[in-house]
């Protein structure tokens, strides 16, 4: 699996007037990578996200997946948006299984493999289960689990902790971590915070305010598997430092 976006320039129409959103993006993940996007407020980057997903179609460039063009084509991502809610009048099993029974792929594999992967996503017990009796974490890994019930090695989570208390998130990061280096997928991820990126990353790209492009790359040079005490290291706080100049500057 290799992505990579190509000058990719994005505008919605308001009003009579095209409004730019992505104004020469370029970007690549390359496989098993985890690359955190960063980024003002409203700059564009679910917009990127819906891009790379096909549901909505460049105006100019491409996007390139294994070095084909996929723009506007659907189906070849695991998508978590940023609001990607259970519904209420669905079982947690049944809210997990909704994206395998949409792409009408066997039914009953996909449900032992969903209850399989309970415990895993710290879900266990809980099957049959509606979600309001779940926290916000558990809502989050059920979502989670939903997205990676998908299949596809690409992964696109849209803020998937950006609702959670900081000591919730700093659990879901070393879980998250964990998961993706058992499950063998690519991650791009986006997020409002620089510690969160810097941790979860092996890459991470800034973008300027809206109509957004790339302003700078950065490596994480952090040794895998990743440590709390790591958050405490030279290399980490100047990396921090750097990162906060670039997007408050
Ligand atoms: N379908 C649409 N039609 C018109 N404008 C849109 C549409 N989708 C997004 N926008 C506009 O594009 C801009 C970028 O939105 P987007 O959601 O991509 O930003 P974001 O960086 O993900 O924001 P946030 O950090 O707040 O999640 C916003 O000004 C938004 O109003």
């Amino acid at each position: 699996m290799h992505l990579k976006l190509v000058d990719i320039h994005h505008s919605f129409v308001e009003g009579i007037e095209h409004a730019k959103v992505v104004n020469g993006v370029n970007l690549s993940l390359e496989k098993g990578e985890f690359v955190s996007i960063i980024g003002p407020s409203g700059c564009g980057k679910s917009t990127l996200f819906n891009l790379v997903a096909g549901l909505e179609i460049p105006m100019e460039g491409e996007i390139l997946l294994n070095g084909q063009s996929v723009n506007g084509q659907r189906g070849h991502v695991s998508y978590m948006m940023q609001k990607d809610l259970l519904f209420p009048w669905k079982t947690v099993l049944e809210n997990v299984l909704l994206g395998a029974t949409v792409s009408k792929e066997n039914v009953r594999e996909a449900r032992e493999e969903a209850l399989s992967l309970f415990p895993l996503f710290g879900l266990e017990g809980y099957e049959n289960n509606y979600p309001t009796v779940l926290s916000g974490g558990m809502k989050q890994r059920a979502a989670l689990l939903r997205t990676f019930l998908h299949k596809k090695e690409l992964l696109l989570l849209d803020e998937p902790f950006g609702a959670l208390d900081a000591l919730t998130r700093e659990k879901m990061h070393e879980w998250l971590l964990d998961i993706w280096s058992q499950m063998q997928r690519s991650v791009l991820f986006i997020t409002h915070s620089i510690d969160e990126a810097i941790f979860l990353s092996d890459r991470i790209y800034v973008l300027t305010p809206r109509p957004t492009a790339v302003l700078q790359e950065f490596n994480v040079e952090l040794a895998r598997p990743r440590t709390k005490e790591m958050t405490l290291s030279d290399e980490y706080l100047e990396l921090k430092q750097k990162l906060m100049k670039a997007l408050y500057r």
